[in-house]
């Protein structure tokens, strides 16, 4: 399929990916060969190379297509040496060709590479491995793809410059025109009289009607009008020249509405990520062709590296997981000392235990980090859901490249950094062991008694594994290694890459980058982008751009005030952005696992306050902090004083005497706005409180809680109990409940020094444990962490970020576990709790508001109607919840609810509406609530024993059973 059909019908996508094929043979030639300054006048797409090129260069512009030809009929001449060279392969024909046709050569492969894969998202999927399998030689069927065959007509280059016409405003005589909207790429330049233009850049004209707006490949506007003849706008064709707006612009081309609408035309621009990093790309070609693929000294004897070209495991065994191939253009760029192609096939030691999903997930992260999917790139992202195992997808795919490799079967890499939180690192260690054993791999794991300083002298570790705090403190030893592969571990906090961590890692030289993550990362679309640069940096251009083109059309059609326009162009934005990334992003929600877990029940229990807690949250309420911050004086945040306070009061009243008696004593207590809250609280405590005497009545939660922890004590004896709180202090409440009921409790929170953290958490999941319950820190070191020794989990408290909530309780329902799992989440009937809890399903539903890890309540934003709904107490509702779910029933019988939908579905991805599945980890939505079984505390008979036993102090439950068939 050589081009000449298609030379009249270019698309601009087409003719830019032609500009960056030809632009560094431009130069090359411009500088290797005789310059024949000719223009191409007829044929636009050649137009567009010179013109584009132009405007990158200097004052005069080269315009050369005669060097162009010239090229043609090297590449040619080459390809048809490259057919014969295919007969002797031994002779080594390179040496026998010119230092500048050789580099054009070296080009080639880079060029018409980045034109498989844009040929294979938009122009056309012309099938090159076939036709390489086939037997054509690579080159031969880059050739025959790329659109250079065209037919050139060469024009003298006076006739190009006729004057441009001004296009001219109208005297508000003409009817209002039908407002069809065209698009045009064209370049422009200041209004000047000059025969030989610099042009200045190219751009985006929007015609609509009688007005125009131009925008550069950034996506920011450079020139508006309204009021032209609209007819005059209306004749606008490719190629015309033209004057508007006091700037002169040549139409190149006719943008189609889909490929401005998606922005791909934004994409594909002078300063876009393509052409600087196709540029870079090409300058890195020159000098190492192979990066870090294995490359064979000068002196290897080519015999001796065919020795070992037999796959290292059999790739035809049953079973057998064998990566993909390298398709024509790698082989081309990568193997260039026509080493043969081995199978890479994963060790069948691994395989065996692997789930689908797992597998599925090595091939991924092979083609990625090879450059398969996207060339040039080697990053992923693997944002699985929480518990399917991105550890062991990791181990295995570390394994496989530093044993095998598709050139000659030589390893792909041999060092590898895996960054962490601290609280995994063990983790990971230990996960290398279960997987693969002590003696096939050597593994170091940075700690107190284990310097880094062993790893760089030691030749034998290939893995390194560090928390990210002591990379920041040993950053200077880790730069010096050289690392193959970097794996970032809950990498979701590289998403601002101002901070030090993301600069680090930033810092570090490898190419090869993986982050692994269970949270969405695509709440945010800044943090996404941040993410995205990270693994593949430049992939979607400078951030300035990328805000014009992606984040601001995404984020302003989702206002309820969107036009349709609008609406539809975001939409159409996120879909091309989803497009473009999705080639490097895998998530899986925790369906895939669910048939290999046991039952999952999942319980909301809303607890009836005890009567100090109703009688002090009145009086909190009526007091003057709640009544300013209801007249909207937010100034130094009181409300978020306020609701601290609250939240407090809901774990425990002694929590908040402490913090009263604490104030009484500070200095700043006269001034301190919490006087205003506290004033008088006092007087409502027992006048000889004593808050280390706290009573489990004081607290409708604590009740509960301790009402279940007999109750699981009694029905499972041998089970254990996972105990969240995000608040030291209420874990300290909670640790004194174990004491005084002699359960044998183990803690993990901020202050468990990490080089124990691993000991713990093994220690609570053997079965020789005698703890009967984990006190976990969820936010201390909550993430990642497996506490499959717990078949029951009870969240104590509730954070504003469902993401919290959610990594806390996929601690237990993962793979390995073996009883039915059941969580148990309290919350205060009537209470700001309740709100929160609302909040988290569906208040983020409707704002699309932006979930953080990091962030805490602190950091929240509340209009005066929100405090005023939060700083309410219902007192007579069962359950404030319920009510808003506007479900006629009273709670006095098992109820599932109708599909009925007040609320919208939840959703967490800002790219586009994806269904909301019932299982994923995704917060859980006001309408998939309602489908829940939900009964009062006071429902007749409950099925559930563990329910029966704490009804006393309940007032509503709702409750979801996840793999019923087997459930309890
Ligand atoms: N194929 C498997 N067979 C048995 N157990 C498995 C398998 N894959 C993973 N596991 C186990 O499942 C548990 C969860 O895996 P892992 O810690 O890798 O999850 P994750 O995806 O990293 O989750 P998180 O996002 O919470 O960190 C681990 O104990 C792991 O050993
Ligand atoms: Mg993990």
């Amino acid at each position: 399929m050589v081009g000449k059909a298609r030379s009249s019908n270019f698309t601009l996508s087409e003719k830019l990916d032609l500009l960056k094929l030809v632009k560094p043979y431009v130069k090359i030639l411009e500088e290797h060969t005789n310059k024949h300054s000719v223009i191409v006048e007829k044929n636009r797409c050649w137009d567009i190379i010179a013109v584009s090129y132009n405007a990158m260069g200097g004052d005069r512009p080269p315009r050369t297509a005669q060097g162009l030809r010239t090229l043609y009929k090297r590449l040619k001449e080459y390809a048809k040496q490259e057919l014969l060279q295919q007969k002797e392969t031994q002779s080594d024909f390179k040496s026998n060709i010119s230092e500048p046709t050789k580099k054009v050569m070296e080009m080639i492969p880079q060029i018409s590479s980045f034109c498989l894969v844009r040929d294979r998202n938009h122009i056309q999927s012309a099938n090159l491995d076939e036709e390489a399998q086939a037997g054509a030689s690579p080159l031969q069927v880059i050739l025959d793809h790329r659109p250079v065959a065209i037919t050139v007509e060469v024009k003298q280059e006076e006739d190009i410059h006729s004057a441009p016409k001004e296009i001219t405003v109208s005297k508000g005589q003409e009817e209002e025109p039908a407002s069809l909207v065209k698009y045009f790429s064209v370049v422009w330049c200041k209004a000047s009289k000059k025969k030989h233009k610099k042009w200045e850049g190219d751009a985006v004209l929007i015609v609509k009607g009688k007005s125009f707006t131009l925008k550069n490949l950034e996506g920011k506007d450079i020139g508006r009008g309204i009021g032209y003849k609209f007819r005059e706008l209306e004749k606008i064709e490719e190629g015309q020249t033209m004057m508007i707006g006091g700037k002169e612009i040549e139409v190149m081309g006719i943008i189609s509405p889909d490929d401005f609408s998606s922005g791909r035309c934004f994409q594909l621009g002078g300063k876009s990520p393509a052409i600087s990093n196709f540029c870079q790309a090409a300058k890195k070609c020159f000098s190492n062709p192979l990066k870090s693929v294995y490359k064979p000294s000068s002196k290897e004897n080519r015999q001796n590296s065919f020795c070992n070209c037999k796959p290292r495991h059999d790739p035809c065994a049953p079973n057998s997981l064998v990566m993909l191939r390298p398709d024509s253009r790698h082989q081309w760029m990568f193997n260039k000392n026509c080493f043969p192609l081995v199978d890479v096939v994963i060790d069948p030691h691994l395989v065996c235990h692997l789930r689908p999903h797992q597998k599925e997930g090595i091939r991924f992260l092979y083609e990625c980090v090879m450059g398969f999917r996207v060339n040039d790139r080697y990053g992923a992202i693997l944002a699985d859901e929480m518990g399917l195992g991105k550890t062991i997808q990791c181990i295995s795919l570390i394994w496989t490249l530093q044993c095998q490799g598709p050139y000659g079967g030589k390893p792909v890499i041999k060092k590898t950094l895996i960054v962490t939180p601290g609280s995994l690192v063990n983790n990971w260690r230990k996960e290398f062991q279960k997987w693969l054993g002590s003696e096939r791999i050597k593994i170091f794991a940075v700690g107190q008694d284990h310097k880094i300083e062993e790893f760089t002298k030691s030749p034998f570790y290939s893995v390194l594994i560090i928390s990210y705090e002591m990379l920041l403190r040993s950053l200077d030893q880790v730069k010096n290694i050289k690392f193959d592969l970097l794996i970032c571990d809950e990498g979701h906090r590289l998403k601002n890459s101002a901070v030090k961590t993301t600069a680090a890692l930033i810092s570090l030289s490898c190419e090869k980058r993986i982050i692994l993550t269970g949270t969405p990362v695509q709440n945010d679309l800044q943090e996404f982008f941040a993410l995205i640069d990270f693994v593949n940096p430049g992939i979607l251009g400078p951030l300035s751009s990328y805000r014009k083109i992606y984040e601001e059309p995404i984020i302003l059609s989702r206002q309820p005030s969107a036009s349709e326009e609008e609406k539809e162009l975001g939409e159409r934005r996120a879909a091309e952005l989803t497009c473009l990334t999705g080639l490097f992003i895998l998530r899986r929600t925790q369906e895939v696992i669910n048939k290999y877990l046991p039952p999952k029940i999942e319980n909301v229990v809303f607890c009836q306050p005890a009567a100090l807690q109703i009688e002090l949250y009145r009086k909190l309420l009526n007091s003057r902090a709640v009544r300013f911050c209801l007249q909207g004086l937010l100034e130094n945040s009181p409300h978020l004083i306020c609701i601290g306070a609250l939240k407090k009061l809901c774990n425990h009243p002694c929590l908040l005497f402490n913090s009263i008696k604490e104030k009484e004593c500070s200095s700043t207590w006269d001034k301190n706005e919490e006087r205003s809250l506290y004033e008088g609280l006092i007087n409502v405590f027992p006048a000889d409180y004593n808050p280390f005497m706290f009573t489990e009545e004081e607290s409708g939660k604590l009740q509960v809680l301790s009402k279940l922890l007999a109750v699981i004590r009694e029905l499972c004896p041998a089970e254990k109990v996972v105990l969240v709180s995000n608040y030291t202090q209420t874990l300290n409440i909670l640790q004194e409940v174990c004491k005084r009921h002699g359960y044998a409790y183990t803690r993990l929170d901020g202050q468990t020094p990490v080089s124990q953290r691993q000991q713990i958490v093994d220690s609570f999941n053997s079965k020789y444990s005698s703890d009967f319950i984990f006190l976990l820190s969820s936010k201390a070191g909550g993430v990642g962490l497996n506490l499959i020794g717990g078949s029951h989990l009870i969240l104590y408290d509730i954070d504003w970020n469902p993401a919290t909530d959610i990594q806390a309780m996929s601690r237990v329902w993962r793979d390995g576990q073996k009883h039915p799992v059941h969580i148990y989440r309290l919350l205060t009937t009537g209470t700001i709790e309740e709100k929160i809890y609302q909040r988290q399903i569906s208040k983020q539903d409707l704002s699309g508001a932006v979930v953080d890890l990091t962030k805490t309540s602190e950091h929240t934003q509340f209009s005066v109607e929100e405090l005023k709904n939060l700083f309410t107490l219902h007192e007579s509702s069962h359950c404030v919840t319920h009510d808003l779910l506007d479900c006629e029933c009273t709670g006095g019988k098992d109820h599932t609810g109708d599909a009925l939908e007040k609320f919208p579905i939840s959703r967490s991805c800002q790219l586009g509406p994806h269904p909301q599945k019932s299982h994923s980890l995704k917060p859980l939505s006001m309408a998939q609530l309602k489908q829940w079984k939900h009964f009062s505390g006071d429902h007749l008979s409950l099925t559930d024993p563990f329910l029966e036993r704490i009804r006393e102090n309940v007032s509503f439950f709702f409750q979801n059973i996840t793999n019923q068939t087997t459930a309890i």
